[in-house]
């Protein structure tokens, strides 16, 4: 295992709680691990952990299995070998480009710093761009500079602390998979944090949900989706909704009875004594909720948001819940409309009945 983190806690003095609780993960080498969640999740804390830049106050960090931070070990950055572009991790404006991207790399060989500058130059796709300097660049240019000093004096692993969140929207996106192709053809083993989940699931080969300083699911962007471990990472990714349903024995199998009908031929759906009287929530995307003209469940429109080749329609059911559709856009419907509506849920994800 390249980064092993076990059992993590970090604390700010005079806070009451602990900014990082209990925080396990693995990153293999050449993986690119993303850290999501919401504001003040403690992303950042577990970021600066990772690079020494804050003391553990228990578990402990390996990189190469070596400790690195535990209670009473604390190995200096700099001499963790790990790169960081920080989102206000500026460049030096007084220094060429080349001359920002050799700066990690000054006491090597004069030659050898100027085939690396080339290399990691060439490798952000900024080649012949050294004797420019920062203020002629575009943010995103200038993100791929940062990327470049970053990479040029060849660390164990990088970090990335949203990078992209100073520019605007469709450069970012643009960014997010340039950045893995630049990390993987680098060979890099990173660890990303950004709140921003398109971000996330373009860059990770691995995410960690976060809330409130602990780790609720470190998966793939596929299971974190369709597998998620508890209701916040369901709500967070992909923006779940949740229909009670009671879970009963039909003939030899289960069936979970909810608002919009009877889910059968369920694949892994927990038996009905999981749950007190088999009562359970379970998770509903958008893709799960198709309409159907002439279902015999209705739901009347509430919202609707035009997304070119479908709508993301917002539906009340009789029994009052609310779910989400994904409709191909001919289906043009009016607000207010009752429709018809069914289920076609491939895994169900069941939660105990909640608040
Ligand atoms: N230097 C500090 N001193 C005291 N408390 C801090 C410090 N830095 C962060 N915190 C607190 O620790 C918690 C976690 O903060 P952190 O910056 O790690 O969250 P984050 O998930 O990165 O948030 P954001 O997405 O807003 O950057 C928050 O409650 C924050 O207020």
């Amino acid at each position: 295992m390249f980064l092993k983190v076990s059992q993590l806690g970090v604390r700010y003095a005079g806070r009451p709680q602990a900014a990082v609780q209990g925080v396990s993960l693995n990153l293999n080498a050449g993986d690119i691990g993303v850290l999501i969640g919401p504001s003040g999740c403690g992303k950042t804390t577990l970021l600066r952990a990772v690079a020494g830049l804050e003391p553990v106050s228990s578990g402990e960090i390996r990189l190469q299995d070596q400790v690195v931070s535990s209670a009473n070990t604390a190995l200096p950055p700099e001499q963790r070998r790990i790169g960081m572009v920080f989102q206000d991790y500026a460049l030096f404006p007084h220094l060429s480009v080349g001359g920002n991207v050799a700066f990690g790399i000054h006491q090597w060989r004069k030659s050898e710093q100027a085939a690396r500058v080339a290399e990691v130059l060439e490798l952000v796709g900024l080649e012949g761009s050294a004797e420019r300097y920062p203020h002629e660049l575009s943010g995103g240019q200038q993100q791929r500079v940062a990327l470049a000093r970053a990479l040029a004096p060849r660390p164990q692993l990088m970090l990335l602390d949203e990078p992209f969140s100073n520019l605007d929207v469709d450069l970012r996106e643009r960014l997010a998979h340039e950045v893995r192709g630049i990390l993987k053809a680098a060979g890099a083993t990173a660890l990303f944090v950004t709140h921003d989940q398109l971000e996330a699931f373009a860059i990770g080969d691995v995410i960690g949900v976060m809330n409130e300083g602990r780790l609720h699911q470190w998966d793939n962007a596929y299971t974190l989706y369709h597998r998620p471990a508890t209701r916040f990472v369901a709500d967070f990714i992909g923006h779940g909704v949740f229909l009670p349903a009671q879970l009963v024995m039909r003939d030899n199998g289960v069936v979970a009875q909810t608002p919009l009908g009877d889910l059968s031929d369920l694949d892994e759906c927990p038996l009905p004594s999981s749950y007190p009287d088999g009562e359970c929530d379970v998770l509903l995307r958008a893709d799960d909720v198709i309409h159907v003209d002439g279902a015999p469940v209705k739901a009347q429109i509430v919202r609707k948001s035009f997304r070119g080749s479908e709508f993301l329609y917002t539906l009340r059911l009789a029994s009052g819940q609310t779910v989400m559709a994904h409709v191909p856009s001919h289906h043009n419907h009016e607000i207010g409309e009752w429709v018809g509506m069914a289920l076609q849920v491939e895994h169900v994800v069941t939660f105990p009945r909640g608040k």
